[in-house]
């Protein structure tokens, strides 16, 4: 795929006639997981400008090393005069931009956030049904401005706050803004598709099993053409900028020991009332469109995103009163996707729940099993030229979103492996300041090596953002896609 093609609409939906709605309770709209309208680009009550004017000038108090004091002298303000859930969402993405530049804005990472983040930063979380702490959500989803109001049009996209104020940032996140409006009009045929499967047997018509060989046809482009996007990334995002700048904003608190945080961030609540968290941090791996689009096909995702199978994820860390006290910790098995979707706004969640309980769960990988198996065994044999239709298509569809995943692991290569080998062998180890892009460079070897079969050199473990151990992880998920597209009679 050249990096600047442009391809053809995904689908003619004159073709297929008006798709059934979705309910209104998953907040997918016409621009998918994007809002309908574009995000609030300011709270309107003025009671609120405190948070405006710090949110505004955020890259500028960063830079100056101010933010921290700024933010200590803030009011508590409460949220009462919040009035409608897209204010509720600029609040919720001025107050975890606000709480992760507090916490990685100086030489060292600070442990404590303190009552004027806090107090509301954990009530409006609880009323998106969010954790408290950035989110794909509050960095890419509703941090956005549109100067055609088409999102798809990555050009004329631009981020409304980055911490750093570069270009790269923006583009960084307006990337998968672009994508997420892209794959919009995927999602209601995709569904539709999925609940036709589930009818067709002998006596499916050639029209039905014709709908789901297109719609397979139609997400096959409208993963080349998220591809194609993602191929931009470099066009304005410098790897080094983000390496150095931007990725060490986007870390949480989970598995964060060497860059600074070894029991998490305590959330201070005043009068003696809070918590240590371990979360994680902001990510790409939060995007709801990636997980529908394994999700419809039947892909399935098992690794947790740590190096080492017998640690368990830490997923929050529970009460504990004091600042200074022990923490303790819930433990999962859940794997990394499964994880992430508590990262995501309840309702895009609830959708995902939705989609992977039709017809028994399994996606559409399931259903054509099932109708191979039929084939097999002589009861549908009028069906089985569709059958072997649909299973091409469906290939097709899986070897696309391996082709993606291909993509994004050579970006993530030169985004954060090559930067930081670069800096592990330029920097000394102790001294500097501490944070995950220093951390990264500084990580103790292993086997399941950062480098591994490509790079050929023992190299340290490197963490996401999110808190994964990169490669191992991110070619277990490239593989799963593979394998789920050799559906074996
Ligand atoms: C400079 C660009 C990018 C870098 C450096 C990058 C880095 C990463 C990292 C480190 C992870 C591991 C998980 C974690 O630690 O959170 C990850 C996972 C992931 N990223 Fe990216 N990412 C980039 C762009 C994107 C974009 C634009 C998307 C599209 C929404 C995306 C989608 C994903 C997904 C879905 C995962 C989860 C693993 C999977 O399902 O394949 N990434 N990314």
């Amino acid at each position: 795929m050249s990096p600047f093609e442009v391809l053809p609409l995904p689908y003619d939906s004159h073709s297929y006639g008006p798709l059934p709605p979705l309910s209104p309770e998953y907040g997918v709209s016409s621009n998918g997981f994007l809002p309908e309208k574009t995000p609030l680009e300011t709270l309107p009550d003025p009671y609120y400008a405190p948070w405006e004017s710090l949110v505004q000038h955020l890259a500028q108090f960063l830079q100056e090393q101010t933010l921290r004091e700024r933010v200590d002298k803030l009011p508590v303000l409460c949220l009462s005069r919040l009035t409608t859930e897209r204010e509720w969402r600029r609040a919720y993405l001025i107050l975890t931009l606000l709480a992760h530049g507090y916490i990685w804005g100086g030489d060292m990472p600070t442990e404590v956030l303190p009552p004027p983040i806090t107090v509301p930063l954990l009530k409006v979380s609880e009323l998106l049904g969010l954790p408290p702490v950035a989110t794909y959500a509050s960095l890419n989803l509703w941090n956005y401005h549109s100067a055609k109001s088409d999102p798809t049009d990555l050009d004329s996209l631009h981020a409304l706050h980055t911490f750093t104020g570069t270009e790269d940032e923006s583009w960084f996140y307006m990337v998968s803004v672009a994508m997420e409006a892209q794959g919009a009009h995927i999602i209601p045929l995709m569904v539709h598709a999925l609940e036709i499967i589930q009818h067709l047997g002998p006596d499916g018509t050639r029209s039905n099993y014709m709908f789901v060989v297109n719609a397979l046809h139609a997400i096959t482009r409208c993963i080349a053409n998220i591809g194609a996007l993602l191929n931009r990334m470099d066009e304005k995002c410098d790897p080094g900028v983000f390496y150095h700048s931007i990725r060490p904003f986007l870390a949480g608190s989970k598995n964060m020991a060497a860059a600074g945080l070894p029991r998490g961030v305590f959330y201070d609540q005043g009068h003696g009332k809070g918590q240590w968290r371990q979360l994680r941090g902001g990510s790409n791996g939060q995007s709801s469109l990636i997980q529908f689009l394994d999700v419809v096909l039947g892909v399935e995702h098992t690794s947790q995103g740590s190096s080492d199978p017998e640690r368990p994820v830490t997923v929050t860390t529970t009460a504990t009163a004091t600042k200074h006290g022990h923490h303790t910790s819930e433990s999962t098995n859940m794997s990394f996707h499964e994880e992430v979707r508590g990262c995501m706004p309840r309702q895009h969640r609830r959708f995902l729940e939705h989609v992977a309980g039709i017809g028994g769960g399994g996606g559409i990988r399931r259903a054509i099993a099932r109708l191979m198996m039929a084939a097999c065994k002589g009861e549908e044999t009028t069906a089985e030229p569709e059958v072997v239709e649909l299973q091409t298509a469906f290939q097709a569809a899986t070897r696309a979103l391996t082709e993606f995943r291909n993509r994004h692991l050579q970006i993530v290569t030169r985004y954060i492996i090559i930067p930081s080998r670069l800096q592990s062998q330029a920097t000394p180890l102790k001294g500097g300041p501490v944070n995950l892009a220093t951390a990264s460079a500084r990580g103790r070897p292993t086997e399941m090596t950062a480098g591994g079969s490509d790079g050929g050199a023992e190299t340290a473990e490197l963490t996401g953002t999110g808190g994964t151990a990169l490669l191992p992880f991110l070619k277990q998920t490239r593989d799963e896609t593979y394998k789920a597209g050799i559906i074996v009679k």
